[in-house]
């Protein structure tokens, strides 16, 4: 970022020598870089060709105008293009820094208003015919940012008008904030709406991990310096211990709408039926409808008062699954509402779900992937790479990460940082990174076994909302 914001005040500063010096207009000086390269080759050519003519030697008195023009041309295109360091040939100009420079300056005022003896401005940034009049509409409320793209039917043009319409509107500038590279289009209707641009952060690699006897190299996307280092020490010593061995008990992921009925005698009704497990194969065909893969596993319900939260919980193939199960949900609503006319369904998620916040029920009962892992880590491996011995690093366990975590009331946070690698892997995989909140629940066990010698490590991670990478 400081690189880009460096080489923005450098093209700043460039636009602001090209000003002073009365530079021509971008299409302009793209005429004459051509023309000049044009000269250069021909007059190349020409030199050429007379310097090898053995019978006339070279020399304006034998050969004339011809030679005087050639030579001159030659000169005047080289000092032309010599000249042309820094200026742009074919690339559109650098977008413009915030802190008011000439262009800056051009940008708001419209370029009907420049005075009709100075050359027009060149469009800022790219722009095209007609864009000035498009940002201006965008500024003024009159044509709303989110039309852009269906205005536009060009979603790089949008999302740049709308970064310029942006950067008008607050005064703030948006050079730290790259433009080029993303591919606007496919993310339209998928992942993000009204793109300015896009952020980048490092992916680092850590492994390989010994897994189920498998090796897996864990990528993380982290600015925390260490941190990959660290993940990175953590698989060594695994591997130089023989592996980690992992087990998937439960796979479940959850989704409870909150329902309404107009008395708690009623509500409880309704608990009544959908647990009653005489009732599970009709729920679970009207659920299953919507999915290939998507199958309801169970559905559990909580009273308050007259409302129910019903927590349905299904399996979702490789799907991290909140969609699946949200459509399989909706499915059975409709069809409860046959049997309870009365029932209000206030809202699809009744946060007993519960969907990226910290909850005891995810905690408790699972939610995604519930997952345990173990290895035993050889002394002599605690030592060498750990650099520290077995009796401190069980000991540091009970105090910190067990009976710190309890004064604190954790909510399965009985761990250093679980969320540190899952969050880093979760953005480097493209995950929901949201959902770093229940993901990184995990406890945390540390024991010296084989007479105290080794170390047996575990992590249990019962809420891991993620989609299957194969
Ligand atoms: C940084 C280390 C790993 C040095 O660890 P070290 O033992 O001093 O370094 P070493 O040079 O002896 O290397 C040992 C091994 O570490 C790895 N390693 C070593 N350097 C690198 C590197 N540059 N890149 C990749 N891997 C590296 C590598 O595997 C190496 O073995 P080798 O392959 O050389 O035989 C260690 O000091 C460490 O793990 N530090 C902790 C960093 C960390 O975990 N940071 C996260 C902070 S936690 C947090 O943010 C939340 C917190 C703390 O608030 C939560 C809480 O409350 O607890
Ligand atoms: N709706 C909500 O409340 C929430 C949504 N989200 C967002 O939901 C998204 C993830 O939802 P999710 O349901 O996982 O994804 P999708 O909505 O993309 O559903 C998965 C799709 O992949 C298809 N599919 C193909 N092969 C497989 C396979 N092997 N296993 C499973 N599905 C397969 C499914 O088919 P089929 O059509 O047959 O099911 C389905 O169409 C994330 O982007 C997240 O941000 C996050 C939180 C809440």
């Amino acid at each position: 970022m400081d690189a880009r914001r460096v080489g923005g005040r450098i093209a700043a500063a460039r636009r602001r020598a090209l000003a002073a010096a009365g530079a021509l207009p971008l299409p302009m000086q793209r005429i004459t870089n051509g023309l000049a390269m044009v000269s250069l080759v021909l007059s190349s050519c020409d030199l050429l060709r007379l310097c090898s003519d053995r019978d006339r030697p070279l020399g304006f008195r034998t050969l004339g105008g011809r030679a005087f023009a050639t030579v001159v041309c030659q000169l005047a295109s080289v000092v032309y293009l010599l000249s042309l360091f820094g200026l742009p040939f074919s690339q559109p100009d650098p977008p413009a820094s915030a802190d008011g420079d000439e262009e800056g300056e051009s940008r708001r005022s419209p370029p009907a208003a420049a005075p009709a003896a100075v050359a027009p401005a060149p469009m800022p940034d790219g722009m095209q015919t007609g864009d000035e009049e498009i940002v201006a509409a965008v500024v003024s409320g009159a044509l709303p940012s989110h039309h852009l793209e269906s205005r536009l039917r060009d979603c790089r043009r949008a999302a740049r008008l709308r970064r310029e319409a942006l950067r008008r509107i607050t005064g703030r500038g948006l050079e730290g904030l790259p433009f080029e590279g993303m591919d606007y289009q496919a993310i339209l209707g998928q992942c993000c709406e009204m793109p300015v641009g896009y952020v980048q952060l490092p992916v680092g690699v850590a492994g390989p991990l010994l897994l189920d006897g498998c090796e897996y190299h864990v990528p993380m996307a982290t600015t925390e310096g260490c941190l990959v280092a660290s993940v990175n020490r953590g698989c060594r010593a695994i591997a130089a211990s023989g592996g980690a061995m992992s087990v998937l008990f439960r796979d479940a992921m959850s989704r409870a709408p909150a329902i309404k009925l107009p008395s708690a005698k009623q509500a409880a009704e309704l608990k009544v039926f959908v647990e009653a497990p005489a009732n599970f194969e009709a729920l679970a065909a009207v659920f299953n409808k919507s999915s290939r893969f998507g199958r309801l596993q169970g559905i559990q319900g909580a009273l308050a008062g007259r409302n129910l939260y019903m927590r349905f919980t299904c399996s979702t193939g490789d799907a991290m699954g909140m969609n699946m199960v949200s459509k399989g949900v909706e499915n059975v609503l409709g069809y409860l509402q046959n049997n309870f006319p009365d029932m209000d369904a206030i809202s699809i998620s009744g946060n007993y779900c519960s969907d990226k916040k910290p909850s005891a029920i995810n905690w408790i009962e699972g939610r995604g992937k519930s997952v345990v892992c173990e290895a035993t880590i050889k002394g002599g491996i605690v030592q060498s790479v750990l650099k520290t011995t077995v009796e401190k690093l069980v000991e540091l366990n009970i105090i910190k990460n067990l009976a710190g975590s309890a004064v604190a009331g954790a909510l399965g946070g009985f761990n250093a940082h679980a969320s540190n690698v899952v969050t880093a892997l979760f953005i480097a995989t493209g995950q929901d990174p949201a959902q770093n909140v229940e993901s990184s629940q995990c406890i945390t066990m540390l024991e010296a076994v084989n007479g105290g010698k080794d170390l047996h490590v575990s992590v249990t991670m019962p809420s891991i909302e993620f989609l299957f990478l194969r």
